[in-house]
This record gives structure tokens, sequence and C-alpha cells, in this order.
């Protein structure tokens, strides 16, 4: 249980976000009277708060509701795996290296483009790999619907919340061998689950109907941010770094990561 003192302060947060989202979603409806609507998330969510279509119109609830599943399910989660990403090349040279030789080869002097990204294939392997071993997400949710017999002496009773390890997963020896704790992006090169030994042992984003529905999106965002920072800086890390993963919802670096860049 959370302590009162704490409890409090975390409603007035909740209902500060809850304001802020109110007054976005205010001005945008006085814009969408004025110009018309918008095709982006919000001015889409707010079509269907207003206009219904085949399924029942949105409260402005939950239009505020769904801002923030998106909003907090889709800023921190790439930021994380960006970071945890710079932490494993600045203490992966080799890895920082290729990644940059790769975008000399797929962008060269052009200006990135969208098209280009699936040839970054290495940035793809090197992602997995971070996600692997610090998934931003550390866990997925589920609530049993019915009893479950799972083997002959584990059942589970319908109604039960469940919260799937996806860190213990990925770094299970058992499923993924000796070399479970290194960095080795090379794992995804031919294999989407990374040589995984069972097929649900490599969840980053779930699975099933209630998958990310951001994934696509996080590459495309992953692959632009990573190589404009790659092909301006070298970095390493910084001595004043601690190591020190912790889960406060995300699984991210309590003291943060002070890097050290030069210019390339
Ligand atoms: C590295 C980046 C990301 C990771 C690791 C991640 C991970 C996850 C995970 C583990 C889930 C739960 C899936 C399940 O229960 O099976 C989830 C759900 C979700 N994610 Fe992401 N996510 C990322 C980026 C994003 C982005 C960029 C967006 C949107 C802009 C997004 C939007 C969502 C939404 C809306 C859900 C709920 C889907 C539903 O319940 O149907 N995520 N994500």
């Amino acid at each position: 249980m959370m302590h009162p003192k704490k409890a409090l302060e975390a409603r007035k947060l909740g209902q500060e976000i809850n304001q802020l989202f109110l007054s976005l979603i205010d001005e945008r409806r006085k814009m969408i009277r004025g110009s018309g609507p918008q095709n982006d998330l919000l001015g889409l969510l707010l079509k269907q708060s207003e206009h219904g279509g085949f399924t029942k119109s949105l409260t402005t609830k939950e239009v505020v509701d769904e801002c923030k599943t998106f909003f907090f399910g889709g800023h921190e989660t790439t930021a994380l795996a960006i970071t945890w990403t710079m932490l494993l090349l600045a203490t992966h040279q080799d890895w920082q290296d290729q990644l940059r030789e790769e975008i000399r080869e797929v962008v060269g002097d052009k200006e990135i483009d969208v098209n280009m990204l699936s040839g970054l294939k290495k940035m793809g392997w090197v992602m997995n790999e971070v996600l692997r071993l610090y998934p931003s997400a550390p866990n997925a949710q589920r609530q049993a619907k019915a009893d479950i017999q799972v083997s002959h002496d584990l059942s589970i009773p319908s109604g039960t919340n469940m919260w799937i390890d996806i860190v213990g997963m990925h770094h299970d020896p058992a499923l993924w061998g000796d070399d479970v704790n290194e960095f080795k992006p090379e794992r995804f090169k031919d294999n989407i689950h990374g040589g995984c030994k069972h097929k649900m042992g490599y969840l980053p984003f779930g699975f099933g109907g209630r998958m990310c529905i951001g994934r696509n999106l996080t590459f495309l965002e992953y692959k632009i941010v990573l190589s404009l920072i790659l092909s301006r800086f070298s970095f390493t890390i910084s001595p004043t770094y601690c190591h020190s993963p912790s889960i406060v919802l995300s699984l991210r670096p309590s003291d943060g990561l002070p890097l050290v860049l030069q210019p390339l």
C-alpha cells in the first residue's frame, strides 16, 4: 500500500495530467471548428468522439485515457530503448563503429529518409538485443478469464492477475544459454527470436491481441534518432556513471546515463 502522503501526491499529479490533456483537447476542438479535423491521432480520436462511426462515440474521459495510454506507452519506452542503447554502444565500441559504417553505406551524405531505414539491418539487431537485455517495459499483465490447467501440479484459477516477468525470461540461461548476459546483437542476424529456445521467450512488445500497437513506430523513431546521433558524435561512458537499473513501471537507469560525447 502507498503512504497516504504519497497517495495524495499521486492523486494530485494524476489530476494535473488529466487537466493538461483536457486543455489540449479543448484547444484542438476549437481548431477543428475553425479549420476542420486533422488526421493525427488526437484528430482521429476527436472525430470518433464527436461522430461515433461504426462503434460507439468516445466520451471526453475516454479520449483523455487514450491520450494517456499513447503518451506514457509511447514516449518513455522509446526514450529508454535509446538510452540503454547508448550505454551498450558506449561500452562496445566495435558495435558503435559497425553501426556508423552501416549508416555511411545506407544513408551516405543524403538526408535520412524513411525508405532507407530497412537497410539499417545491424541497427535492427542492436535494438532487438538492447530490448532483450533492458526491456523498457519489464513486465506484461494478464487476467485469467477461466480456470487454466498449466500442468498436472499447476492450475490458475479464473480471475487471477498475472505479471509476466519479461526481464526474467530475457535473462534465463535455460532459454538463451550461458552467454545470456552478454551483449551479442548477432543473435538476431538470422533469427527473429534471437535464438531463444522457446518461441515465447522473447517478448519485448508483449504478445497476442494486446501486443504493443506502437512497435513499428518505435523502430522508425529509434533508427532515425540513433542514425542522427551516430553520424555526428562518438561517445564513451562517463567515469561518474553508476550502473543501477531499476523498475519504476519502466526499466530505467536510476542515476541517469552520463556520457562523454565527441563531435566527429
Ligand atoms: C521500445 C518501445 C516500446 C516497448 C518496449 C513497448 C512495449 C509494450 C508492451 C510490453 C506492451 C504490453 C503488451 C501486452 O500486454 O501484450 C505495450 C502495449 C502498448 N504500447 Fe508499447 N512499447 C513501446 C513503444 C510504444 C509506442 C511508440 C507506442 C505508441 C506511440 C506504444 C503504444 C502502446 C499501446 C497503446 C499499448 C497498449 C495496447 C493494447 O492494450 O491493446 N508503445 N507496449
